[in-house]
């Protein structure tokens, strides 16, 4: 009896591709570890390359092919040299260099990668460590805030700056506000408004040094404490909070009775955050990027429309939410949802 071919008609090469993203992070992890990128800022040959770095000749030039494929570099007459986005993105130097940024958040992944994930999923989380610890949020602040200058600093100021009430704004408070950098954006942006920024304190020190950097001392104060516990000062026009309010998020009704009370009468409260599915299953992207925290027992994703409901349970007047796509230089955690919520006048 003759056996018939399956009958299939529906893509299923997306299954090879999801190996192929692994296989294309280890090569473009390979040459950020390597330094490559600072060696091809000029035309170079592949040997060139393996000598100056002590390589294998052979497997450098294969390596440099397969990034000459994924559109890292480019190759003419045999050398090979930085296209433009590595050339901004990938060399070491510079506050748009990239390199050390990816690798901090590999780091967040890595327990959950080579086999992790299925001793999580069969043995459950092991050991929980403090994810809101000062010292994690420091190395954060410092390595990340060149992935927050290359477009998601600018990015957020675009879309605040269009709040209709934003050139009447006096003064601004950024809460848990990392290296300070969004603040900084914000801030210029604006003709006048003088702002606050506030974090932990180890992390206040980046942001006092980030201001120093842009010169705009005279315009911004750095502030460090716990904004849960501490006293967050009063009168504000403006309060922002950008992917921080996340580790409060079965507590958002002390923080936002504080913010409530921080702000002047028809003041504003902005947050940026997640804002997943309820049933967990979406935005992929979203879901993905909290997935190796969620898996070791720290679920702090934000379920989408959460962070209104929790601003018009403590007496917002009004908010609106608009989910922002994954652009701009937001990229690579998905789309992001923008609550704006306004105190009564
Ligand atoms: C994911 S980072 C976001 C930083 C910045 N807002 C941004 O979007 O780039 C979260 C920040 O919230 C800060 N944070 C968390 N809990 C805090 C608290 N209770 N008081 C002050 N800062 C806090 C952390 O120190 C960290 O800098």
């Amino acid at each position: 009896m003759r056996k018939e071919l399956p009958k299939v008609n529906s893509d299923w090469g997306r299954f090879f591709m999801f190996q192929r993203e692994t296989l294309r992070w280890e090569l473009l992890k390979t040459a950020i570890e390597l330094g490559l990128f600072d060696l091809t800022t000029e035309a170079v040959t592949s040997d060139e390359v393996a000598d100056g770095l002590c390589l294998h000749r052979e497997n450098t030039e294969h390596m440099m092919n397969a990034l000459v494929a994924l559109g890292c570099l480019s190759k003419e007459d045999g050398k090979y040299v930085n296209n433009g986005q590595a050339e901004s993105f990938l060399t070491s130097e510079g506050e748009t260099s990239l390199g050390e940024s990816l690798l901090y958040m590999e780091k967040w992944m890595l327990p959950v990668m080579n086999g992790g994930m299925k001793d999580l999923v069969k043995n459950g989380p092991k050991e929980r460590k403090n994810i809101a610890d000062p010292a994690i949020w420091e190395q954060g602040a410092r390595i990340t805030v060149n992935h927050s200058r290359c477009g998601r600093a600018q990015f957020i100021a675009d879309r605040v700056s269009e709040l209709p009430e934003f050139q009447s704004f006096g003064s601004m408070l950024d809460l848990g506000a990392g290296p300070g950098i969004i603040a900084v954006a914000v801030t210029s942006v604006h003709d006048s408004m003088k702002s606050v920024v506030l974090d932990q304190s180890p992390v206040a020190k980046v942001a006092e040094e980030i201001v120093r950097e842009y010169g705009m001392e005279d315009r911004m104060t750095v502030r460090s404490g716990d904004y849960m516990k501490d006293d967050i000062g009063s009168g504000y026009d403006l309060i922002m909070a950008n992917f921080t309010l996340n580790f409060y998020r079965d507590d958002l009704s002390s923080v936002m009775t504080k913010v409530r009370d921080a702000l002047n009468p028809g003041g504003v409260f902005v947050v940026m955050s997640d804002g997943i599915s309820f049933d967990g299953t979406g935005p992929a992207d979203s879901v993905l990027s909290w997935l190796p925290t969620t898996l070791q027992g720290e679920d702090m994703s934000i379920r989408t429309g959460q962070i209104s409901s929790a601003m018009l349970e403590v007496g917002f007047g009004s908010t609106e939410v608009r989910v922002l796509p994954d652009e701009g230089g937001m990229q690579g955690h998905g789309p992001v949802e923008m609550t704006v919520g306004r105190k009564k006048a």
